[in-house]
């Protein structure tokens, strides 16, 4: 597998959320949310099954209305939202899902050769994407974080099903983007195999820091 190499055009992005507070039914999930974070920064978001990380990253993402706060400094277009409803259309192909993701999004990032490439899975672009096993599928969907070039990455458990190998490629992933410049903001149980540490920060919900 080839080592990640990203376009290395600089982002300059910013993400502000103040007062942020959502509730899902008559549930409050978390109140008064307050982070800023700068170009390079990665923020972890962690706490139990339940307590609001996807919710968090859905209405960053601009899908879920918050009930009071702001979130500036992004547009809908500087956003890469990668979670479980991935969209993928099981009767086309690898290629054909990530091509049409990139008609989408903008090609501003890698080509769809390459892209599946660096995420390992170069030889699996003819085959149906309903074919694909679990793990290969994570793979495919960081692929779409490739092809078009976006500052901003919201990733619901993106180690999910990946082996370590692929978690190391993860790691690899969001630290090339740090260093053009990129956010990511991570729901994760699992710790990021992240090389620079410095910028990193982690948001519990639901418990004491
Ligand atoms: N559309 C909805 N309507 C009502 N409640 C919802 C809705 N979507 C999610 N919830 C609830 O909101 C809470 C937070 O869910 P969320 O998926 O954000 O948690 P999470 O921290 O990401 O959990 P996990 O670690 O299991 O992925 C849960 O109790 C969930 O049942």
């Amino acid at each position: 597998m080839n080592q990640p190499t990203l376009a290395s055009e600089a982002f300059q992005p910013q993400l502000s959320v103040s007062g942020l507070t959502v509730r899902r039914g008559e549930r409050l999930l978390f109140a008064d949310l307050l982070f800023e974070l700068k170009p390079g920064n990665v923020l972890l978001l962690r706490g139990p099954n339940g307590v609001g990380k996807s919710t968090l990253l859905l209405a960053l993402a601009g899908i879920v209305r918050p009930d009071a706060g702001t979130i500036a400094g992004a547009e809908r277009t500087d956003l890469h939202l990668l979670n479980y409803q991935s969209g993928l259309k099981a009767r086309l192909t690898v290629s054909e899902n990530l091509t049409f993701w990139q008609a989408m999004n903008g090609a501003s990032g890698l080509t769809v050769d390459v892209a599946l490439d660096a995420v390992g899975i170069g030889g699996l672009g003819v085959l149906e994407a309903g074919y694909l096993s679990s793990g290969q599928l994570r793979r495919l969907a960081l692929a779409r974080l490739l092809v078009s070039a976006r500052p901003i990455w919201l990733l619901d458990e993106p180690s999910a099903a990946l082996d370590a190998e692929g978690e190391a490629l993860l790691g690899r992933l969001i630290d090339a983007h740090r260093q053009r410049g990129g956010i990511a903001v991570v729901a994760t149980h699992h710790d990021l195999p992240l090389v620079d540490q410095a910028g990193v920060e982690t948001l519990i919900l639901g418990g004491a820091a």
